[in-house]
């Protein structure tokens, strides 16, 4: 490993991230009240464009009014390519509370878009003397963000977090497929007549995890766009959990309880951390660097495994 350690990400959950249109504010105390982690407000691709106005307006009243307890609370702001992005940091870095934690940038690009924004953000933050720096997070979500998603993972050190957003991407990519994150019915493979389906959104998450590790921001999987298959997002959560991300956004309430099961560690993963990091104490101690743990190599790496589990337990259990 070089000589610049891998920075750890900010400490806290990130296993479900609850998306909601500004537009409705019907969902914003329901939001408020649900088991996920993190609440994603939403200014873009789901608020119609005759809506922009008002699910801001209405958007920087619930961040005042609302009661969102702990969660982290993002709120995802226009493109950079629409007339509306530079309204909505104004408007919620000079009118919301200082109860808003995060802005989530979609369809970033490159490292000038995150810059951009950052530039926005700090001048308001100290001409208004904002005490809490807001967080920032980013959406991977066309071609020229995955080709670019080291540079935006340190971009600024705001970024905390980074999310795949399978729709769009898939539309930037010119992807066959309409659907949203999960298995896609022609990325198949064939051997004696048995079809196999590979995962078409690998590679790009893959890429997200390396990055963010590398920078010391939370990986993130996006969207699974069909809520009537549990099973299909309850798969690719755990594919991108052992992939390395922490967490998941729902679209819909009835995958928050799908995305927490999936990124917390289990129980029995918990305990098997804790007594792999006993047992390489007990190596250390008589120095040794490795040591045999239910009759399997154990080492200096699984450490730093065992730590990331236990660590997240910790946050769990508060
Ligand atoms: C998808 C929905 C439009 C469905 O809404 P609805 O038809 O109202 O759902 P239900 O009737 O099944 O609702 C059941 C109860 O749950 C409440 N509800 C619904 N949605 C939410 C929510 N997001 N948070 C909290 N509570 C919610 C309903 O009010 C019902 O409550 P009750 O009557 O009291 O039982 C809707 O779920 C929705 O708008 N979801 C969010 C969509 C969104 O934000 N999309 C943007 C993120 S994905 C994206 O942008 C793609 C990404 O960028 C990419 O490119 O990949
Ligand atoms: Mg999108």
């Amino acid at each position: 490993m070089s000589f610049r350690t891998q920075p750890l990400p900010v400490a806290r959950l990130n296993r479900c991230q609850l998306f909601g249109p500004g537009s409705r504010t019907a969902l914003f105390e329901k939001m408020a009240k649900s088991d996920a982690d993190v609440i994603n407000i939403d200014l873009e691709d789901s608020v119609a464009p005759d809506d922009k106005e008002a699910a801001r307006r209405q958007t920087i009243q619930a961040i005042r009014d609302v009661d969102w307890g702990d969660k982290t609370l993002s709120v995802r702001i226009n493109g950079l390519d629409t007339p509306f992005w530079v309204r909505d940091v104004v408007d919620l870095l000079e009118q919301a509370s200082d109860r808003l934690d995060q802005i989530m940038i979609p369809k970033a690009g490159n490292a000038s878009d995150i810059y951009a924004v950052d530039a926005v953000v700090t001048a308001i933050e100290k001409a208004k003397g904002r005490a809490k720096p807001i967080a920032f997070e980013a959406i991977i979500e066309t071609a020229a963000g995955i080709c670019h998603v080291e540079e935006i993972a340190a971009a600024s050190p705001r970024m905390q977090a980074i999310s795949l957003g399978a729709a769009d991407f898939a539309a930037s990519m010119g992807m066959a497929t309409t659907g949203i994150g999960g298995t896609q019915e022609n990325y198949y493979m064939i051997r004696e007549g048995q079809k196999y389906w590979p995962d078409p959104w690998h590679w790009a998450h893959a890429k997200i995890v390396a990055a963010c590790r590398t920078h010391g921001v939370l990986p993130v999987d996006g969207p699974f766009g069909d809520f009537s298959d549990p099973d299909g997002y309850r798969a690719q959560a755990m594919r991108s959990a052992t992939l390395g991300m922490v967490g998941k956004w729902a679209i819909h309430p009835s995958q928050i309880a799908l995305a927490n099961e999936v990124f917390s560690p289990s129980d029995a993963a918990v305990t098997e951390a804790r007594e792999i990091l006993a047992a390489m104490e007990e190596a250390r101690k008589s120095g040794a660097g490795a040591t045999v743990y239910k009759g399997r190599l154990v080492d200096i790496a699984s450490i730093k495994q065992a730590e990331v589990i236990v660590r997240q337990a910790e946050l769990i259990d508060g």
